[in-house]
């Protein structure tokens, strides 16, 4: 395996005699106080030792536990449907406020629930500033309350029935808060008469014990509506939810909006539909089939004894079909029928050999029978429904419902079927949320919900750990809180397999040529929630929105890395992995080190290590996975163990150190020529990129010598040309040639990084630059914590104390409505000067050291309206993700790469090279 060797052979090297001095002395920031300039700048960064009580009394951020729910602020609006994102609040109420549909099969129930978790609004005046300057209207868009909250997805053995219904009642979602049309917060929640959208024939059948039980009444929809509204949902609210699957290979399919219709939906379930859909709610049942999901489960059953379906495809894993099917070959001797186009593999006659043997029920293997029988079944659904499409000349069909369960062989022989059938010009393709299809739809059924209006980029799917359901699948009774999710997840490690097993998956050429094949993945079992594991939870964030300066949001693709390449995969893991400890030391004494904080740390890296074990062995279990989302995934599981910001008082220290050196570094950047000045603070954005606590050499370089040897040394290798070194065409935008002056940016987004010298001595004096010559600047940055990156709530005060030091940032900050009071005493002698064109900050909708900018929160959308430079600056925002990214407008991409192969592979260069990309508008 591939592993990290950049801190064997660091390029960098730290000179004199304090490399092996160990910074103790933490609070040493007057050392600088003499300095003048950047050699002298000290910053100083110190062991992760001194948590002091000021740290852990720091007033900690109380968002979401997952991405935020970008509007808290409006939470108190309460229902004023004059707003754009309006939400519903219920005064008093600080939980979940939950919601339902059933789907009750003949064999499973899939529920599908909401909960709206009630974030402490937080008093932030930046929002509100920010909203007034950005001019954010609440106009157009919704004329009623909006989902802002979570959609999970549950499923239940119907004969389980009574697990179904314990859970419901313990996590209240039988109460009240909607009626039978739709939401109703004001609902007192102990209404008399409840009533709960179902659909399926247990709607019916259990009509009463619902009423008994829970004291609710089933409103039955309509199964077809269901199954059409879900997925018509799916296939436009979720970015990666269908896929084809060939010979092992999953590939997603990008679903044009505009061009989803018409299509043939295939649903099988214990029976097979197969639905031509025309449109939202226009569809016709233009077949079926008595052959689906429950004769595979019923015929087994008999012919091989299995106790359970999953236990039947289980078996199938290991079965070979030639001892019972009679192929083309035991026709023709062995040799391919070519004429016709049949291999000698072929199945000429699904069961055909068990008429000429001599051989009773006993004498095959039920591996084998269970094999044939998959075969059997799938192989003629794949060919029923190609013959619907080609009637009727649709090109796409989907394939839900929850016999197929995510088994690769199921998908893969429906696919060669369809393939073959069409000679290539149809294509199968699966849901990832195949078995909730009809819930979902019964749960879209409950009018002025808003769900049907929301858009691709406002769901995002999570994966939460340490709860007893993953994916779908119950695994014990709900918890009750933080606790009891940990005891849990102890529980499980203890336990050994069940969750950190990665679950094995056909290998690719499952089917092999033609699609004839035994499955090859012989020996391996299916684990029983193979595909239950596949889907997270959907958080519908109605104010998240693409970012409209993107050229071509159709083809924009985030991720630089696609981890779909397994070495690099393995690499990443590896990466990431040997990070986990240092990082779990971190979140511990971020949260005071006590043994509460322990616990949760080790529970957030089983968690983590569980997840990246499953992602590992298939990369795409959770829809297309690239390096972003890995990193994000970290920074989630952080947030689901409690672990608001793990590097608070790191970042704290450094901010603060740097801060104490910015006067220096302005007084020397003011006494230089303009010319001198621009490429200095390039350089010095660049430099400064090297505070990295997600980097494995960086955080190595820390622990051998003082910031100030570092910021020295980084800075001394600044020396152009940079690896990539576009940094002459952007002068000349900026300064122009000869007597050309060009026009100054009117805005400019800077997508800040890292706290301490990045923000404070890096970005900042660049943000100075730009103000000065008449630019507004937006700082943009994390909604979130993620490693040492600074966030928005932060940046206010960082922004106030250097303007104590400045006067242009000063009277910026108060234009942009940063400084509320002004302030006197300033010290650079810009006094008198006419009002300033404004600083400002927002969020970025994001908790990760990586950016989409396909999911950027609505003030970032309505900041870059009228921007016309961007700055994405930092290894995440600028290489792993947006390295490629074109825009509508001017783009400069600042990093230093902090990363041998990602130095390699991306630029040909070495570890701390430097990227000044200058792209202009396209
Ligand atoms: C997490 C990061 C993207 C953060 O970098 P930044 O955006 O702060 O420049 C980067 O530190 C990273 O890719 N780290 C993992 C690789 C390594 O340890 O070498
Ligand atoms: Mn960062």
């Amino acid at each position: 395996m591939a592993g990290p060797t950049e801190d064997q052979n660091p390029v960098l090297e730290i000179d004199g005699t304090l490399i092996n001095q160990t910074n103790n002395n933490n609070n040493d920031s007057n050392s600088s106080s003499n300095s003048k300039g950047k050699e002298k700048a000290v910053v100083l960064v110190g062991e992760e030792n001194s948590q002091n009580q000021s740290d852990r009394e720091m007033a900690s951020i109380h968002r979401s536990g997952s991405r935020p729910q970008l509007d808290l602020s409006k939470a108190a609006i309460q229902g004023n449907f004059e707003e754009k994102d309006p939400t519903i609040l219920l005064p008093n109420q600080s939980d979940d406020i939950s919601h339902l549909a059933l789907d009750i099969g003949g064999s499973l129930i899939k529920l599908v629930y909401f909960s709206r978790h009630e974030d402490r609004p937080i008093d932030d005046k930046r929002k509100k500033t920010i909203k007034q300057r950005l001019g954010i209207s609440n106009g157009n868009r919704r004329s009623y309350p909006i989902l802002g909250g979570r959609l999970h997805f549950v499923k239940f053995e119907t004969a389980k029935i009574n697990e179904c219904l314990d859970f419901i009642y313990s996590k209240q979602l039988h109460r009240g808060g909607m009626d039978s049309r739709h939401w109703n917060p004001e609902a007192p929640a102990n209404n008399d008469i409840v009533i709960k959208k179902a659909t399926g024939g247990g709607a019916y059948k259990y009509t009463d014990l619902f009423k008994e039980r829970l004291g609710v009444s089933l409103d039955k929809e309509d199964e077809m509506d269901c199954l059409v509204a879900g997925a018509n949902f799916l296939l436009k609210a979720i970015r990666h939810e269908a896929f084809t699957h060939m010979e092992g290979h999953k590939e997603f399919v990008q679903i044009d909006h505009n061009d989803l219709f018409p299509y043939l939906l295939v649903n099988v379930g214990s029976g097979v539909s197969m639905i031509k859909v025309d449109g939202d709610g226009k569809f016709e049942r233009v077949s079926g089939t008595n052959v689906g999901g429950g004769t595979y489960w019923g015929l087994g059953r008999l012919l091989t004894k299995c106790k359970s379906f999953d236990e039947l495809l289980e078996l199938s894993q290991r079965g070979d079909n030639r001892t019972i099917d009679m192929l083309v070959g035991d026709i023709y001797g062995g040799m391919d029928y070519s004429k016709i186009g049949l291999s000698a593999s072929t199945i000429a006659s699904s069961f055909g050999k068990a008429i000429s043997d001599k051989k009773e029920l006993e004498d095959y293997r039920p591996e084998d029978i269970s094999l044939s029988l998959l075969r059997m079944i799938s192989y003629n659904i794949g060919q029923i429904a190609y013959l619907n499409a080609l009637r009727f000349g649709l090109k796409r069909i989907f394939f839900g419902g929850f016999f197929i369960r995510g088994h690769a062989y199921t998908m893969d022989t429906i696919s060669f079927a369809v393939h073959f059938w069409s000679k290539g010009e149809a294509q199968a393709m699966f849901l990832r949320h195949e078995g909730f299809l009809g819930a979902l739809g019964a749960f879209m059924s409950y009018e002025k919900h808003g769900l049907d209006d929301l858009m691709v980029h406002q769901l995002v799917e999570r994966f939460p750990m340490g709860a007893p359901y993953t994916g779908g699948k119950i695994h014990g009774p709900p918890l009750g809180d933080l606790n009891e999710k940990i005891s849990w997840m102890e529980k499980f490690v203890l336990k050994g397999t069940e969750i950190t097993a990665p679950v094995p998956m056909a290998p690719p050429g499952t089917t092999g040529l033609g699609g004839f094949e035994v499955p090859s993945s012989k020996g391996g079992t299916l684990r029983s929630d193979a595909s239950a594991l596949n889907i997270g939870v959907l958080h519908l964030v109605p104010t998240l929105d693409v970012f409209p300066l993107l050229a071509d949001p159709k083809t924009y693709e985030p991720n630089t890395i696609d981890l779909a390449d397994h070495s690099e995969l393995e690499y990443w893991f590896t990466v990431l992995s040997e990070h986990l400890p240092d990082l779990v030391d971190k979140a511990v004494a971020s949260e005071g080190g006590t043994d509460d904080a322990k616990r949760r740390g080790e529970a957030f890296a089983h968690a983590f290590s569980a997840h990246l074990a499953r992602l590992m062995e298939e990369p795409a279990a959770y829809g297309k996975l690239g390096l972003a989302n890995l990193l994000e995934l970290r920074e989630e599981c952080l947030r689901e163990f409690q672990f608001h910001d793990a590097y608070r008082s790191i970042k704290q220290r450094e901010n603060e150190a740097s801060l104490a050196v910015l006067p220096d570094l302005l007084m020397e950047l003011d006494s230089m020529s303009e010319e001198t000045r621009l490429l200095t603070l390039i350089e010095g954005v660049l430099a400064a990129n090297i505070f990295d606590w997600g980097s494995r050499a960086c955080v190595d370089l820390y622990h051998k010598g003082t910031i100030i040897e570092i910021y020295r040394m980084s800075r001394n290798k600044m020396q152009r040309p940079w690896r990539v070194d576009d940094f002459d065409a952007f002068k000349e935008r900026m300064l122009g040639s000869g007597q050309r002056k060009p026009h100054p940016h009117k805005r400019a987004l800077l997508f800040v990084d890292n706290s301490g010298a990045d923000i404070v001595l890096g970005m900042l004096p660049l943000a100075r630059e730009l103000l000065r010559r008449g630019t507004e600047v937006v700082l943009v940055a994390n909604s979130l914590p993620a490693l040492n990156d600074v966030t928005a709530m932060e940046l206010p005060d960082i922004v106030a104390e250097a303007a104590k030091h400045c006067d242009i940032l000063r009277r910026a900050a108060e234009a942009g409505g940063l400084l509320v009071d002004a302030m006197t005493n300033t010290l650079d002698g810009f006094k008198g000067s006419p009002p300033s064109v404004p600083l400002m900050v927002v969020e970025n909708g994001c908790g990760s050291p990586c950016i989409d900018l396909r999911q950027v929160s609505s003030e970032l959308a309505a900041a870059a309206k009228d921007a016309d430079l961007i700055i994405l600056e930092g290894m995440g925002r600028a290489l792993h993700t947006n390295f490629n990214a074109q825009f509508k407008c001017e783009a400069l991409k600042l990093a230093m790469v902090k990363n041998q192969r990602l130095a390699e592979k991306l630029i040909k260069g070495n570890i701390y090279d430097c990227v000044c990309r200058y792209e202009p508008a396209r």
